[in-house]
């Protein structure tokens, strides 16, 4: 773990549920207030989540962001509230996966529950009712990656990541991944974490992505993003 950074941190890219939810997905009032202190001091906060579009937006506002968020695990993005939608995942390929994962559960008697599909451009999202390791072995072979977020599983196309999103957002606003501290708490985070100059996790984290990290937070869900936060600003709490 790296503990130090040499580079200086002048934007934050986080994740949302685990990181400023807790296992509930209620919102961390500290994280909010935390978010609002980054965002008056002119430090720009970007919101990346596997949730859709329409609920990032509404976050992005009632919080305070400028609106830059990444949704459904890289597979859409915008920066600000006015910029293009970018779809980049490919619906039609998760879309087909998850046929067939319907069908070998329907022949168990298991019947999958969608999340939001009418909301969803990019990728798939369904009720962890199921084992993942399960679903990985299914669709093994297909062009999709399966993800487990903790709060659902997601079919999403293979190469999209967070990750990329946030690459094809720097490109684009001009700053370069290393001026980010990114915070995050699952396998979903780990190609941000890892793309950004210093990677924090919460200490509510998987163990996977807790290996990828510079900064483990003593701390859980949005107190550990707190933590993560002050660690790198200390001047501005
Ligand atoms: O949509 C999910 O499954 C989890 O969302 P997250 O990326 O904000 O943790
Ligand atoms: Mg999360």
């Amino acid at each position: 773990m790296n503990t130090s950074f040499s580079h200086t941190i002048s934007a934050v890219i986080t994740d949302l549920d685990g990181t400023l939810t807790d296992k509930r997905r209620r919102i961390s009032t500290v994280a909010v207030e935390c978010i609002r202190t980054l965002t008056d001091s002119g430090i720009p906060v970007i919101l990346a989540s596997g949730n859709t579009l329409c609920s990032m937006t509404i976050l992005a506002k009632m919080i305070g962001t400028d609106g830059t968020v990444i949704c459904e695990n890289g597979g859409t993005y915008r920066i600000g509230f006015d910029g293009d939608e970018c779809i980049i995942g490919d619906i039609t390929a998760c879309r087909n996966a998850f046929s067939v994962l319907q069908g070998y559960f329907k022949e168990r008697g298991e019947v999958l529950q969608l999340y939001s599909p009418e909301y969803r451009f990019a990728d798939v999202a369904f009720a962890r009712t199921v084992d993942p390791d399960i679903v990985r072995e299914v669709l093994s072979g297909t062009p999709v990656r399966v993800l487990d977020t903790g709060f659902a599983i997601h079919l999403q196309t293979e190469g999209i990541t967070k990750g990329t999103a946030f690459l094809q957002i720097c490109d684009a606003i001009g700053r370069k991944p290393d001026e980010f501290l990114a915070v995050g708490d699952s396998h979903n985070d780990i190609e941000m974490i890892q793309a950004a100059g210093y990677g924090a996790v919460v200490q509510n984290c998987s163990d996977d992505i807790c290996q990828a990290a510079d900064y483990v937070s003593g701390k859980k869900y949005g107190e550990g993003f707190v933590d993560a936060v002050q660690n790198v600003f200390p001047s501005l709490f």
